[in-house]
């Protein structure tokens, strides 16, 4: 029996009053790599936002990592958050800190309070993407990649459950992106559960996976055809 870690069932996705989506019903299983993909302005964002609890979910049910969206509370927001890790097109690493800082940041947030514990998660999030030598530099010391990588280390620090990725290879060459692609692939081999929105159909191609699209105000899976 599988056990979804997101759910979603006749759910329909607004913003600002507009029907964005509906009748959205998306499953995400345990250890799956889901592409979410489709033109600018199809809701691949609007999506995300309810998975993490930034838009509300007013209709149909929505089950994500335990918690139901349909009742979630504004005080439970951050303790959803403690469960998927967010990665985001731009990064968005604290600039007036070091690596090693951006991250304990994060772990003194979430409720971490021994030094030398928080030191080794640090480290060790840190290895997974390569980066480990790095920690002591400043965001703008490192490429684009890099600091994407770190981000992605970020978003392992609790060991979510699921991992939302909204375009993370949107700011990034297509070299670069293939190198943070394939720590997303490590990671995902590891047993994380991913969900990526992207734009990128290079990647699609190279790494293939479930793939669900947006459009026309619909979400439905995509087969690939081989050759
Ligand atoms: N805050 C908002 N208020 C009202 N409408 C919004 C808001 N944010 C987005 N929209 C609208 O919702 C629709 C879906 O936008 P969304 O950002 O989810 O698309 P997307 O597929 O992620 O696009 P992109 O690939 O460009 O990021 C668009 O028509 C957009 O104009």
């Amino acid at each position: 029996m599988s056990n979804p870690i997101l759910q979603l069932k006749d759910a329909s996705i607004y913003q600002g009053g507009n029907l964005i989506l509906s009748d959205v019903n998306v499953e995400v299983n345990k250890g799956d790599f889901v592409y979410l993909i489709g033109k600018t302005g199809t809701g691949k964002s609007s999506f995300m936002k309810t998975l993490y609890g930034d838009l509300p979910l007013t209709k149909g049910e929505g089950h994500i990592v335990d918690f139901d969206l349909k009742t979630l509370k504004e005080k439970e927001i951050p303790f959803l958050r403690r469960k998927l890790g967010v990665v985001f097109q731009d990064f968005k690493l604290l600039t007036d800190r070091t690596i090693n800082d951006n991250l304990t940041f994060v772990l003194k947030a979430t409720g971490w309070k021994d030094k030398k514990e928080m030191a080794a998660r640090v480290e060790e999030v840190l290895t997974k993407v390569d980066m480990k030598t790095k920690g002591f530099k400043f965001p703008h010391e490192l490429s684009g990649g890099e600091q994407q990588r770190v981000a992605i280390a970020r978003a392992l620090l609790n060991s979510p459950e699921l991992i939302l990725a909204d375009e993370p290879t949107g700011n990034l060459d297509p070299q670069t992106s293939i190198e943070v692609m394939e720590v997303l692939q490590d990671i995902s081999k590891n047993g994380n559960t991913i969900l990526m929105a992207t734009h990128d159909y290079a990647l699609l191609l190279k790494y293939p996976s479930k793939t669900l699209k947006c459009e026309d105000n619909a979400i439905f899976e995509v087969v690939q055809r081989k050759g």
